[in-house]
C-alpha cells in the first residue's frame, strides 16, 4: 500500500526562551511527520513540552523564544516566515483548536461577525455569501439555529459550543493540518463526545490531518492513528496506537500507561 503523503514536516526542532535568568532550552531536537489525513496523537505528564512544541508549528508571535529547526507545510518553510505571512497561513492552512475556545474569540463581536469576517480574509466572497456559508457550517457541527447563534457573543455559549464553531470554521476553511490542543479537557462528557465526533468527521470528510494534544489516553486510543510520547522536552518514543498501548517500549511511556490502569475505574472510563 502506498504511504500517505506527509503534508507537514517537523525536524531538529529545539526552542529555547530568553528569561530573566538567562536561556532555558525548552524543546530539544523534535522530530514530527504529519501524514495526510492520519490523527498523530501527542501526550505526556503536564510541562513535558507539548504546548511548546504547537506554538512553534504555528510560529505563534514570541519575543521570547528561540526557534531553531525546520518546519516544512507542503514542501514550505515556515520557521522565521514574516508574521504577516504567518497570519494568511494559520487558519486557512493550519487551523487550530484550543483548549480554552474563549481566548480564540474577541469578546466584544458576535461569533457570526468573527466567524464570517475570518473566512472573508482567506476566501473572497460577499457579506451575504459568507452569512450564508457560516450558517451551514454551523448547522453542519450539529449546533441549533445557526442564525440566531450567529448573533450571540462569545460568553453567551458554552465550551463545548465554542469548540465546535472552532471546528466549524476549520471545516470550511479545510486546512491541511489541524491542530488541537486539548480540544476536550474543558468539556462535559456529553460535549467531549460531540467534538470528537466532528474532529472525526473534518478528518474523514476534508482528509485533514490532525494533531491532537491531550492527558486523555482514552480519547488518544479512541482517535488516534500513531502516537508520540514527549517527556521533558523531548520525544522517547513513537509508536502506532496499539503498538503503544499493548507493548511500549520506552521506560516512561509505561509509566504513564499504567498511572492510567492505576486510576479507579471511574476516573479512566472517561470515553
Ligand atoms: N514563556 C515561557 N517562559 C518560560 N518557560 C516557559 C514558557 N512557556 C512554557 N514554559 C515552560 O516550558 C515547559 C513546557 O511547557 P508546555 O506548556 O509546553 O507544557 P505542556 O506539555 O503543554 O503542559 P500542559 O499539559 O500542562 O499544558 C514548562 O516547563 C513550562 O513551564
Amino acid at each position: 500500500m502506498e504511504e500517505p503523503r506527509k503534508v507537514m514536516q517537523v525536524s531538529g526542532l529545539n526552542v529555547t526562551m530568553k528569561t530573566k535568568q538567562g536561556l532555558l532550552p525548552l524543546i530539544q531536537n523534535i522530530h514530527i511527520d504529519l501524514k495526510q489525513g492520519q490523527v498523530l496523537g501527542l501526550v505526556g505528564e503536564s510541562g513535558s513540552g507539548k504546548t511548546v512544541t504547537c506554538s512553534s508549528l504555528l510560529q505563534l508571535p514570541s519575543q521570547q523564544a528561540i526557534r531553531e529547526g525546520s518546519i516544512q507545510l507542503n514542501g514550505r518553510e515556515l520557521n522565521g516566515l514574516p508574521q504577516q505571512e504567518m497570519q494568511r497561513i494559520r487558519g486557512k492552512e493550519i487551523g487550530f483548536i484550543m483548549q480554552n475556545p474563549m481566548n480564540a474569540f474577541t469578546p466584544v463581536y458576535t461569533i457570526g461577525h468573527q466567524f464570517m469576517e475570518t473566512i472573508r480574509v482567506h476566501c473572497k466572497m460577499s457579506k451575504k455569501q459568507a452569512f450564508e456559508l457560516v450558517a451551514v457550517c454551523l448547522e453542519n457541527v450539529n449546533l441549533p439555529d445557526p442564525s440566531r447563534l450567529m448573533k450571540l457573543y462569545p460568553f453567551q455559549l458554552s465550551g463545548g459550543m465554542l469548540q465546535r464553531v472552532m471546528i466549524a470554521l476549520s471545516m470550511c476553511l479545510k486546512p491541511a493540518v489541524v491542530i488541537a490542543d486539548e480540544p476536550t479537557t474543558a468539556l462535559d462528557v456529553v460535549n467531549q463526545l460531540q467534538v470528537l465526533k466532528q474532529l472525526e468527521r473534518l478528518r474523514s470528510e476534508c482528509g485533514t490531518t490532525i494533531l491532537l494534544i491531550t492527558h486523555d489516553l482514552g480519547v488518544i486510543a479512541e482517535m488516534a492513528d500513531e502516537v508520540i510520547v514527549m517527556h521533558q522536552g523531548s520525544i522517547v518514543e513513537q509508536a502506532d496506537v496499539f503498538e503503544l498501548f499493548d507493548a511500549p517500549k520506552n521506560e516512561y511511556t509505561k509509566t504513564l500507561l499504567n498511572a492510567r490502569l492505576k486510576l479507579p475505574a471511574s476516573l479512566t472510563m472517561r470515553t
